[in-house]
């Protein structure tokens, strides 16, 4: 089961994306370029979410901006939902990294004024938009990196998990880490598997049944993420780690994960 998850996530939205007529767009090599020059950007935001495109990479910086902590809102989930799908539309973007406007925080999750004194159609509405996001985000045929610029609990880690690559910044102050199980929260399967793919089932147990949060260093020796920076670089290092994945033609990096190939 666990193995099919990227795969049914991928396979759930390319049915939808074929049935609008939109194909990969992974295309043969391209040139890359470290540096823009203003004409080669464009930007696009609403309240909560910043997308600036460079077309001539393909990459696009998605950037959250939902103070004071980018707690994932019903009104968050589905800004960031539209703008990942307009990405998915867009022929020229390959990949996405995504990051946050917000000093020392990542994401703290799921919005917890969302499930409190709500009525059950809201809180259908809600989940809907949190399985429609994690779908987007683990389906996505794009490359996408988290650039993990803060503290990053419960669903904002589980973002970053749904990403393909995670850089995070060397700060011994953030923290990252699904802890659920502290907040009265028993993980579902989706969200035990995206663990179980990344950091392997011991540690995932580990993980989960305590409801670790592990600071930056120690996320990195488990393996919750992949690389440490110093802050200020963490953006210029996912730039750098997106044109190397960038790089590999066709759909080879997505066609050769684990994850997929296996199931
Ligand atoms: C891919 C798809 C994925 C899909 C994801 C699917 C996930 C399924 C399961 C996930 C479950 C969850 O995420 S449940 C949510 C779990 N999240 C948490 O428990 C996070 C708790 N928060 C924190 O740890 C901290 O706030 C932290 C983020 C580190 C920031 O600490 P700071 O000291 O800088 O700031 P604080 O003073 O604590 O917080 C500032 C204000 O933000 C509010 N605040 C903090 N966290 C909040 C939250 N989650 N929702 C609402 N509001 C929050 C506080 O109440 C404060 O409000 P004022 O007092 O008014 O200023």
């Amino acid at each position: 089961m666990a193995t099919l998850l990227k795969h049914s996530a991928k396979y759930a939205l390319s049915g939808r994306l074929a049935r609008l007529g939109v194909h990969s767009r992974h295309g043969g090599l391209q040139c890359l370029q470290p540096r823009l020059l203003p004409h080669q950007r464009s930007a696009s935001t609403s309240s909560k979410i910043l997308v600036e495109m460079d077309d001539s990479t393909g990459i696009a910086v998605l950037t959250m901006k939902n103070p004071p902590v980018n707690s994932l809102s019903l009104d968050f989930l589905t800004e960031f939902s539209i703008s990942l799908e307009k990405l998915e539309l867009d022929r020229g973007c390959r990949g996405v990294i995504l990051t946050s406007a917000l000093p020392k925080i990542f994401s703290a999750g799921l919005d917890i004024m969302e499930m409190y004194g709500k009525s059950p159609e809201h809180c259908g509405e809600f989940w809907k938009a949190v399985q429609e996001m994690w779908l987007r985000l683990y389906g996505s045929s794009m490359i996408t990196i988290a650039a993990i610029n803060g503290s990053s609990p419960a669903g904002g880690c589980l973002m970053a998990l749904a990403c393909d690559y995670r850089i995070m910044a060397e700060n011994p102050k953030y923290s990252i880490g699904l802890n659920e199980t502290q907040l009265g929260i028993v993980a579902p399967f989706w969200f035990k598997d995206t663990l179980v793919n990344t950091v392997g089932n011991r540690a995932a147990e580990l993980s989960l049944q305590l409801g670790l949060l592990y600071s930056a260093p120690d996320a990195l020796r488990t393996g919750l993420v992949d690389l440490l920076v110093p802050e200020d670089k963490v953006l210029s290092t996912a730039s750098q780690t997106m044109t190397q994945w960038l790089a590999i033609p066709g759909e080879n990096a997505i066609g050769s994960n684990p994850r997929v190939s296996s199931s």
